[in-house]
């Protein structure tokens, strides 16, 4: 009897089922989905399937069979003896949340440890520089010392980088629209299991970096500016030919950065700015400017997509004050169903713009670019 391919994927999210899974799926791999939400769990379990859409004219459809799901709070067990039988495991779960799987992964590798020498491949598929790095000091907290020897040679980590947009979805459904393009850029040297439409690399950061720092930093520039002027997607937002311009001016920024540091060529690298551009007006996706803009506390980090690239542009002696503009938008980002873009608004309130900055972005107050940022967070206000 033919052994199925085993693969855990933590978060059944957008990205979950949309991207990551479905690929999966399509390479022949049993799919056990792993996520608090009982309602989303419970429909994996019945239906057994679902199916993703294309977000175009034809709203072309595949099948995605195969897929089962498991709650970590309620069902710790079961998703550890699912461990011990994957080949990958993957998560698209949040940045943020990374720590909280930590504990039950580290339970899943040490039982598996004591019982198989088969690898395990490790991937966290988050918007994030090194999420995989992170996700793994987690879980080597929870690990004693002769586990982690074990493993050596057998859990592989491999950072990488997840592009797809896949808007909120209607919650009665298991069904996603997501757009027709993807990439999923994994770093590795090792031969490992094909996965289809996985592409390898041996060093991830310049595809990261472009990434973040092109399709994550337009999208946000968007977002703010979009949700600044009252309106409700990014379709509509960017068919405002001044928010369009800020966007390019912007990636010009980022782009001024991501040519020098890593050597790209500059056609080719606005050639990749225009066609992000491009994805950005699929009206089809109905993409909300409050989604692409969520999490401000996180889009803020010192690494993220708006205050890493001003930081390094002007430590390169660049241009930055468009995403100076683009920082400033996100603080005035006060959407009420936005935790942290409450917090955001309360810590202003107390103690103004600059202590954002200093606390959520590690800049200090008579750094230049907080200056800029702040005069510019003035303007709008006006
Ligand atoms: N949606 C998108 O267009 C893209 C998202 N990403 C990244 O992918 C990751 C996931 O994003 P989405 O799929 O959009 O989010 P999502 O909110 O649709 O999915 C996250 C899933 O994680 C589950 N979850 C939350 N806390 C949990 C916990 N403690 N234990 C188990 N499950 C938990 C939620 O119930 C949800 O089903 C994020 O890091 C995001 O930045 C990356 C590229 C594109
Ligand atoms: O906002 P987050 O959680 O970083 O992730 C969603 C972002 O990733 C993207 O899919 C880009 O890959 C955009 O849709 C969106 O800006």
């Amino acid at each position: 009897m033919m052994t199925v391919k085993q693969t855990v994927h933590f978060g059944a999210g957008n990205i979950g089922r949309g991207f990551i899974g479905a690929l999966f799926s399509q390479s022949d791999y049993h799919v056990t989905f792993v996520d608090i939400a009982d309602e989303i769990i419970n429909k994996l379990n019945e239906e057994k399937s679902y199916q993703v859409k294309l977000a175009t004219e034809q709203k072309e459809t595949v099948t995605i069979e195969n897929v089962s799901g498991l709650n970590n709070i309620k069902q710790e067990n079961e998703v550890v003896e699912a461990i011990q039988n994957a080949t990958y495991l993957t998560t698209a779960i949040g940045p943020n949340i990374l720590p909280r799987i930590a504990p039950l992964i580290a339970r899943g590798i040490s039982e598996r440890a004591a019982a198989s020498q088969e690898n395990l491949y490790i991937i966290a598929c988050e918007n994030q520089i090194g999420a995989t790095d992170i996700l793994k000091k987690h879980i080597f907290e929870h690990l004693d010392e002769e586990t982690k020897k074990k493993i050596e040679g057998t859990v592989y980590f491999f950072n990488s980088a997840v592009d797809r947009i896949v808007p909120i979805q209607d919650r009665d459904s298991l069904d996603v629209l997501v757009e027709p393009y993807f990439e999923w850029v994994v770093e590795t040297k090792e031969e490992i299991p094909a996965v289809e439409g996985m592409t390898i690399v041996d060093d991830l950061a310049p595809f990261i970096e472009r990434k973040l720092f092109t399709v994550n930093t337009g999208h946000a520039v968007i977002a703010y500016f979009g949700y600044l002027e009252g309106k409700e997607t990014i379709d509509q937002t960017l068919a405002d030919e001044k928010v369009a311009n800020q966007v390019r001016e912007t990636l010009k920024e980022t782009g001024a950065y991501l040519v020098q540091e890593y050597g790209l060529n500059e056609e080719e690298h606005l050639q990749y700015i225009n066609k992000n551009i491009e994805r950005f007006k699929n009206a089809y996706l109905n993409d909300g400017v409050t989604r692409v803009g969520r999490a401000p506390i996180r889009k803020l980090g010192p690494e993220d997509r708006l205050i890493r690239p001003a930081t390094q542009a002007k430590k390169a002696g660049l241009s930055y004050t468009n995403l100076a503009k683009a920082i400033a938008a996100a603080l005035l980002f006060d959407h009420p169903e936005d935790e942290e873009a409450m917090k955001i608004q309360e810590m202003i309130k107390e103690h103004g713009p600059a202590y954002v900055l200093k606390t959520v972005s590690e800049l200090e107050e008579d750094d230049q670019l907080t200056r800029e940022v702040v005069r510019q967070y003035e303007e709008l206000k006006k």
